[in-house]
């Protein structure tokens, strides 16, 4: 995603982070400060912010997919880990019966959202700037310059497209922002560090593009929590033909798993002080993080890298400063540190903190 779409997305991301800052403001009560379990709100607000980047005035009808989503994830979780025989995802289960319910759900508000936009932008009303309009276009660009419609994508391409963009781009950014508010209430040295430069920039107005592209120690301390806390903990590939790699040939339809959090932990790339949160290492830039310049793998590598990186980036950041310029906060003795993966890397009791207003 281009620097100016991501500009124009700005306003999205900051109307979403003050939506959130000014719920957490009300649940402090009279003694200024509350606890929280910050996980769930933080899926709240990645999933908002797709919802309005990605279908803007339709974002409410977008947050309903997303529901739907999740509640669609829980229930594969629940078949996948329950007692797996042949077929069984074929039986009419209640459970079967509420997925196969809901798929229907979310393709006809999908087919009809898409549907809406083509027929308006056929008319020739203004695009809007978010991502189904983005891709949209690009389909249609694409037919038009090749003269051929099948180089384009149909409507159910599109429509898996949008459901991609909730499964790849909200659980992450949510658990990346999670884990960055738990290591800095674990380190507050940290916290202090990012308020000062936060307020340095922006005082207490809303941060804008210039600045959130000037944030160093942020910057920093984002790569360090994606170093040691990994969204995704392992991405795969299957040889699609026998080949060699390291030495070991192996025969075509070979599943290869790359395991993110082992390379993001080990000590001959990143040296003794591996399993430390030190943001500092990352103070000249990823590529002299580590004496690997290739091993800092939060987004992938290669031609399937994650093409949202720098929306999530921005995404974080903004969050980040709007949280830090408003509240100070710490771990609630309830919180219990169980880092654990389900497809992505999560707290697995919540993430409960204690909010200060500042
Ligand atoms: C901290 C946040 C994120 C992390 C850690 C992350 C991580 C990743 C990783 C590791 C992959 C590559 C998987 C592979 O190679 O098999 C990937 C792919 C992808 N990501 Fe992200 N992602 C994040 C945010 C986002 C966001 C916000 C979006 C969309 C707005 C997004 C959209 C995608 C898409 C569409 C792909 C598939 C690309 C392809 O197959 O060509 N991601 N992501």
């Amino acid at each position: 995603m281009c620097m100016v779409t991501l500009q124009r997305m700005l306003p999205a991301f900051s109307s979403c982070c003050e939506d959130l800052v000014s719920r957490w403001r009300t649940s402090l009560g009279s003694k200024g400060s509350c606890e929280l379990d910050v996980w769930p709100e933080l899926k709240n607000l990645t999933g908002d912010v797709i919802s309005r980047t990605a279908f803007s005035s339709s974002h409410l009808e977008g947050r309903k997919i997303f529901q739907l989503q999740e509640e669609q994830a829980e229930r594969l979780i629940t078949n996948i880990r329950g007692l797996l025989i042949p077929g069984y995802l074929s039986l009419p289960t209640k459970n079967n019966r509420r997925m196969h319910q809901i798929n229907k759900e979310i393709e006809s508000i999908l087919k009809n959202l898409v549907g809406k936009r083509i027929q308006a932008m056929k008319q020739g009303e203004s695009t809007k700037d978010d991502l189904l309009s983005l891709l949209l276009e690009s389909n249609m660009r694409q037919t038009d310059e090749h003269g051929r419609s099948s180089l384009g994508m149909t409507i159910e391409d599109v429509i898996e497209e949008c459901k991609l963009f909730y499964f790849a781009g909200m659980e992450t950014t949510s658990v990346l922002l999670t884990w960055t508010m738990i290591l800095l209430s674990m380190h507050p040295e940290w916290q202090d560090r990012a308020r000062e430069e936060i307020m340095g920039l922006f005082g207490r107005n809303k941060p804008e593009y210039e600045g959130l592209s000037r944030l160093k120690t942020v910057t920093m301390i984002l790569y360090e929590v994606l170093r040691l806390y990994p969204p995704a903990t392992l991405f795969s590939r299957k040889t699609y033909k026998e080949m060699e790699i390291g030495g070991i040939t192996y025969p075509a339809g070979v599943m290869v798993e790359l395991p993110v959090m082992f390379i993001h932990h080990d000590q001959h790339i990143w040296g003794s002080d591996v399993h430390e949160f030190k943001p500092d290492r990352f103070a000249d830039g990823v590529s002299k993080a580590s004496n690997d310049s290739g091993a800092f793998l939060p987004f992938g590598w290669g031609p399937r890298i994650c093409i949202g990186q720098n929306f999530a980036l921005l995404e974080a950041k903004m969050a980040m400063c709007m949280i830090i310029q408003s509240f100070e906060f710490e771990l609630a003795p309830s919180y219990s540190h169980a880092p654990y993966t389900v497809i992505t890397l999560q707290p697995m009791h919540g993430a409960q903190i204690n909010l200060r207003a500042i």
